[in-house]
């Protein structure tokens, strides 16, 4: 493709050489670049591109994008913008023929329910009879070809790609999770979102983003992109966003949702049951298999954008009815005829714990024994939150390893073990396969085992190797071991 066409709707200095010139692919990382690529030098956490820009033209890039002064190969044509990393969204887009713009986007943000929500969305949208592209935690979809993913946003350029894959393969719409990370770090500039939905704020990632106020105004950039935004009204962040998109209210639809005051979605006679709910909506019944009155809220955002999008009741529902999202309350072991519960979730932030234990104590006759760690290399505040969380609602906490990562587990649970003031319904089991064993052990008759943290990772991240480690699997070997006694 010719460069110049990449560059449209880029402002750009032209530093030297020509913008007429072919290009093959396009680059951030100098180690994939082969002969006339464009690389972009992207100032990262760990280590600046600008520093690769020699190497990538020796490696055969003709084209350099740039925010500083690089050292380049004689012949090299050299541009330079303000911010690369936006720099790389548009160019990426213009090299997919802007994708974007030939599909429905719908994105939704929030600290917790975005994969959730993108699930059941797409489940209604499918049954409407749409081939439907999913971005997200859990895996990208074309339709129900599946592909697997490292991150739950993509960076822009693998991002683009996508979205020309799913219009190639005729999707005609995109639901997609658009994380904090995505959204402070460019990866979805220049995307063009028809519906977005807020799902809440609440503690994560301020590893990354430093206090809430640079948190939040990530999210908030979603719905500056947005045509239509669909706003949980209950968390005070969600009110904040309408406020601060005043003076964009008449160029936007503004949706609101809530369960506890006046809203265009609420839900009035709520049934939760142990592993299904029910309400009504604008006069209409709805039922889910997921319980939890967090899934409520997610079902409601759901509707909302399903109701923009023209789709019957008659198909929101059933679908509602069948959605599952694999590791979000997911319950396990049910081949074994317990006299117990198990249930796999992916619980990972103080608000998440919270939820899902509160929604399994209020639905277990017996006690509710938690399972959960944290994260190594992410926001350490929220840990001893959760240590606290889990003590509080748990009748029997059982403290083990998340993803360590390059940390010392120990020193994790060392932090987690902070928030806990009476350690007496406390064990701590460094290893998560002991931990889970010990939890199977301990339950009785009518008690509920919660393993939170992992959801449907398939993998633990230790120190030097990631090694293959699925708590629903564990839960099978544990109970199957268990029986041959
Ligand atoms: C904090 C974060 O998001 N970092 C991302 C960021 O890394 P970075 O900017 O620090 O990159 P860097 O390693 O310093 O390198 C800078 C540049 O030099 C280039 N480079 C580097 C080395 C080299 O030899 N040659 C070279 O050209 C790199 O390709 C890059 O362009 O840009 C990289 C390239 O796109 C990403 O891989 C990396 O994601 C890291 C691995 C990551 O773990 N991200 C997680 C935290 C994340 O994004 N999570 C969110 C949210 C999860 C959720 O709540 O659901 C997600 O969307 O998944
Ligand atoms: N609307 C919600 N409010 C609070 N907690 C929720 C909500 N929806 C789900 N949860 C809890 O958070 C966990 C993660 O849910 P989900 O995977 O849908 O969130 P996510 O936003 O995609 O998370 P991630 O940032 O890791 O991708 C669930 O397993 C559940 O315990
Ligand atoms: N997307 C989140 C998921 C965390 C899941 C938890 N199992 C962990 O590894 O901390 C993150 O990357 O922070
Ligand atoms: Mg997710």
């Amino acid at each position: 493709m010719l460069l110049k066409n990449l560059l449209e709707g880029l402002d750009y200095q032209l530093v030297s050489g020509d913008v007429n010139r072919e290009i093959g692919k396009i680059c951030y990382d100098n180690r994939k670049v082969s002969k006339d690529d464009l690389f972009v030098c992207v100032k990262g956490f760990s280590v600046d591109g600008h520093t690769f820009a020699e190497k990538a033209t020796e490696n055969g890039a003709t084209v350099v994008v740039c925010e500083d002064e690089v050292k380049v190969l004689e012949g090299v044509t050299v541009i330079k913008v303000d911010n690369t990393r936006r720099a790389l969204a548009k160019i990426a887009s213009n090299y997919y023929g802007n994708p974007s713009k030939k599909l429905k986007v719908i994105g939704i943000t929030g600290t917790n329910g975005k994969t959730t929500s993108s699930y059941i969305i797409r489940d209604v949208l499918t049954k409407a009879g749409n081939k439907v592209g999913l971005i997200g935690t859990i895996a990208n979809y074309i339709g129900d070809k599946k592909f697997k993913t490292e991150r739950t946003t993509p960076e822009s350029l693998e991002l683009q790609e996508l979205f020309k894959q799913m219009v190639d393969e005729g999707a005609n719409y995109c639901v997609m999770e658009v994380s904090s990370h995505a959204l402070a770090l460019d990866r979805v500039y220049d995307v063009e979102f028809d519906y977005a939905i807020f799902t809440n704020l609440t503690r994560d990632h301020l590893d990354m983003h430093k206090t809430f106020e640079e948190y939040y105004k990530a999210k908030f950039k979603l719905f500056k992109m947005a045509n239509n935004c669909i706003i949980n009204i209950d968390d005070d962040y969600g009110k904040r966003i309408i406020e601060d998109l005043e003076e964009d209210k008449k160029s936007k639809n503004i949706v609101t949702i809530s369960l506890k005051q006046d809203a265009d979605y609420t839900a009035e006679n709520i049934l939760l049951g142990a592993m299904k709910s029910e309400f009504d909506t604008k006069g209409k019944k709805y039922e889910m298999e997921i319980p939890g009155l967090y899934n409520v809220y997610n079902s409601l955002g759901c509707i909302a954008v399903c109701d923009l999008l023209k789709l019957s009741y008659e198909k929101i529902n059933a679908a509602l009815k069948e959605a599952t999202v694999p590791g979000r309350c997911q319950r396990v072991g049910k081949s074994h005829n317990l006299d117990f519960t198990i249930i796999v979730d992916y619980a990972h932030t103080p608000d998440g714990l919270e939820n899902i234990l509160s929604t399994v104590k209020q639905v277990t006759k017996g006690r509710v024994i938690a399972v959960f760690g944290c994260g190594g290399n992410r926001d350490t505040v929220k840990r001893p939150q959760m240590g606290e969380i889990a003590t509080r609602i748990a009748d029997i906490a059982i403290v083990t390893s998340d993803n360590p990562r390059k940390e010392e587990p120990a020193l994790i649970i060392e932090d987690i073990l902070k928030g806990i003031k009476d350690k007496d319904n406390c064990i701590t089991i460094e290893n998560r396969y002991d931990a889970i064993k010990k939890a199977i052990e301990l339950a009785k008759s009518e008690d509920s085992v919660v393993i939170a943290g992992k959801g449907h990772e398939d993998y633990q991240i230790l120190k030097d190797e990631t090694i293959h480690f699925d708590d629903r699997e564990v839960v099978e070997e544990i109970l199957q071991n268990r029986n041959e006694v």
